[in-house]
């Protein structure tokens, strides 16, 4: 099969990390024999520093015209330590999701045997947790109305969300529930928030429609305890697009470390597939970040497009090097390994040439005294 991916770099970690997802689709295209072509735009604070504009009108366009868009990370220090920055990286990216109308971002949450020792929590809590969360991605907080009184003493950013709105993220997260462990978590604020009340009046209406999904009902206080206390007792969470963003990055530390955690944004256009954390400025160029996440995210991917074998390669490539210990620093501080070397441990497990990778061409435990 012939794909078009438009690939975005963006900014930090986000060239290094994709370019390991790169080469595991080239040795998916390779084994299967399909065709993958990329086309690389720009996004962030890199495509302000050459162009003035976080999302020039070229990545739109080929974003718009292309079967599917791998994103690394945006973000930089120079923004995030500016408030009064008039233009910022995250824009591009709010501006992407708005364009391509990604109104549904899936977010699986799975934990590793392997890595259960990472975790504060007690082994029996950990093992096969499996849970997904949906956030809504093209509204809320993020997209409502901004102000700054001329004063710069009043700030204000709406929340708004219409029953079109919830009910298309809604369905989508109920087809999975269905396919799924047949439970749908809806996290919200509903003691206090307007938006909230909406969101659960929708799903109780929509709730009647999928009558063997059994739908309950939680704050989101209490649900980023109980992401932590007991996370098997979720199968779909579905949520706003801010109650979304935090406890996905919370719900990451299960795992052992949000490098590992990838993402699919869907809807109307074309799909994204990112992983979920961000660009990392510390360790930039470093080669020291976890790249699982990235990979993950272009598995999912190859599940879009409808390569559910090559999909599962590719996680079983993974899930081949966290069981060997081959991971990066965030996993394993004193005996780790290269961004690029688990990028290439993955891409030979699916070339079969694994026995090669690890023998003959004697990889070496890096210690981190050398970084
Ligand atoms: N989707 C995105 O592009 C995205 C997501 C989140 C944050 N951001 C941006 O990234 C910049 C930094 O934000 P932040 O520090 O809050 O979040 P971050 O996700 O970049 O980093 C937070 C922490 O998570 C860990 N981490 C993140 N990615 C990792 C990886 N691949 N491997 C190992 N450890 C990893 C590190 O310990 C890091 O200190 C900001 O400019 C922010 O706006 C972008
Ligand atoms: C960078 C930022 C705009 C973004 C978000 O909040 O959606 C990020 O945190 C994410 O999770 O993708
Ligand atoms: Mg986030």
């Amino acid at each position: 099969m012939k794909k078009s991916i438009t690939v975005i770099n963006g900014d930090g970690i986000g060239p290094e990390v994709t370019a390991q997802a790169i080469k595991v689709l080239d040795a998916i295209a390779g084994h299967f024999h399909h065709e993958f072509n990329y086309t690389y735009c720009l996004m962030g604070a890199d495509a302000i520093d050459k162009t003035g504009n976080p999302l020039p009108d070229e990545t739109i366009e080929s974003c718009l015209n292309t079967d599917a868009v791998l994103f690394g990370a945006i973000g930089h220090p120079k923004y995030d330590n500016d408030p009064s920055a008039k233009v910022r990286p995250e824009q591009g990216l709010l501006k992407l999701r708005k364009s391509l109308q990604l109104f549904a971002n899936i977010r699986p949450i799975n934990t590793y045997i392997a890595l259960q020792h990472l975790s504060p929590l007690k082994a029996k809590y950990l093992e096969n947790v499996d849970f997904i969360i949906f956030r809504e991605l093209t509204g809320g907080i993020y997209f409502g109305k901004k102000e700054l009184s001329e004063d710069g003493n009043r700030a204000s950013d709406d929340c708004v969300y219409t029953t079109p709105e919830i009910e298309r993220v809604a369905h989508l997260a109920f087809q999975y529930a269905q396919k799924r462990k047949k439970k749908l978590t809806l996290v919200d604020k509903a003691n206090v928030l307007e938006t909230s009340r909406l969101w659960r009046k929708i799903i109780q209406q929509i709730a009647t429609a999928y009558k063997e999904v059994a739908v309950d009902y939680m704050f989101v206080d209490n649900a980023s305890m109980q992401i932590i206390l007991n996370p098997k007792q979720f199968d779909i969470i579905l949520t706003e697009n801010m109650f979304g963003d935090i406890i996905s990055d919370e719900a990451s530390v299960l795992t052992g470390s949000i490098g590992l955690l990838p993402s699919a944004s869907v809807g109307i256009g074309t799909a994204l597939f990112e992983p979920i954390h961000g660009s990392y400025p510390l360790v930039a160029g470093k080669d020291t970040a976890n790249p699982i996440g990235s990979i993950l995210s272009a598995a999912m991917m190859l599940d879009y497009f409808q390569m559910p074998e090559e999909a599962k390669l590719v996680r079983q490539a993974v899930d081949w090097t966290l069981e060997n210990r081959f991971v990066t620093k965030d996993i394993d501080t004193i005996n780790f390994y290269f961004t690029s070397t688990i990028g290439d441990l993955v891409a030979e497990y699916i070339n079969n040439k694994i026995s090669d990778v690890v023998n003959q061409k004697n990889i070496e435990l890096r210690k981190s005294t050398i970084i």
